[in-house]
């Protein structure tokens, strides 16, 4: 399942990101990539030691902590520490795939769901769409700054040369407590629809008994 969640940054946020990271230091995108990747990795990345990348960091995981949607749809165990990319003149990323398992400084992490965060606005830059290939095609993404994309990481994907302009996003991939993508998705309808029936009819015996089916459900499935 490939889900648009808006508005996990506001302006404000967006903003203090990219105060914190525009000046860098950006170094080559395929420092910190495989042999597949870097075939076709053409970019710019913050660099990941930089006190600019720690401080960003910090302010992306907050939001997205905070944030009840994407938390619904992820249902994350572990969050790889978001990096920063930047795209302009021709740069590209080919298609390729992202690693099955990442080492981080806290251990090993299963890239469950893939993730882009925008942060400059669509009309601020030509070319750079997402790309990502599933059973039913070729997706194409281009979001507002604050706007999140979460794909499941078994997909390949690419992004289009940008020809005009800055394409400015973070890029984060995560280990969900639902290893399996139809039980996520299934976790997540559900949810959907007990958050809009209570919205409707408030708590009663009905909302009550599906929440429970819901936790019995995640209870069954999670690994945490
Ligand atoms: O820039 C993007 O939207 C995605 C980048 C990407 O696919 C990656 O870093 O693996
Ligand atoms: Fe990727």
């Amino acid at each position: 399942m490939m889900l648009h969640i808006p508005g996990v940054l506001n302006t404000e946020q967006v903003q203090a990101i990219r105060r914190t990271i525009d000046a860098g230091p950006w170094v080559d995108g395929r420092t910190s990539v495989g042999d597949q990747g870097a075939r076709v990795k053409r970019n710019h990345q913050l660099r990941a030691d930089s006190d600019a990348a720690l401080q960003a960091r910090q302010l992306v995981l907050q939001a997205l902590k905070s944030h009840a949607a994407f938390f619904a749809a992820a249902l994350p165990l572990r969050i790889a520490p978001p990096m920063f990319n930047r795209y302009e003149g021709g740069e590209t990323y080919g298609l390729h795939v992202d690693g099955a398992v990442r080492h981080e400084p806290d251990g090993w992490l299963r890239t469950d769901l893939s993730s882009t965060l925008f942060l400059c606005e669509p009309g601020s830059y030509e070319g750079g769409e997402l790309e990502v290939m599933d059973t039913y095609g070729t997706h194409e993404v281009r979001l507002p700054a604050g706007d999140l994309i979460l794909y499941p990481s078994s997909s390949l994907h690419q992004v289009r040369p940008v020809t005009a302009g800055a394409r400015v996003c973070a890029v984060l991939w995560l280990q969900s407590m639902i290893r399996n993508e139809e039980q996520r998705s299934q976790l997540y309808e559900l949810d959907q629809a007990i958050q809009s029936l209570r919205a409707k009819m408030g708590d009663g015996p009905e909302t009550l008994s599906l929440s429970n089916h819901y936790h019995n459900l995640l209870r069954m499935w999670s690994e945490v």
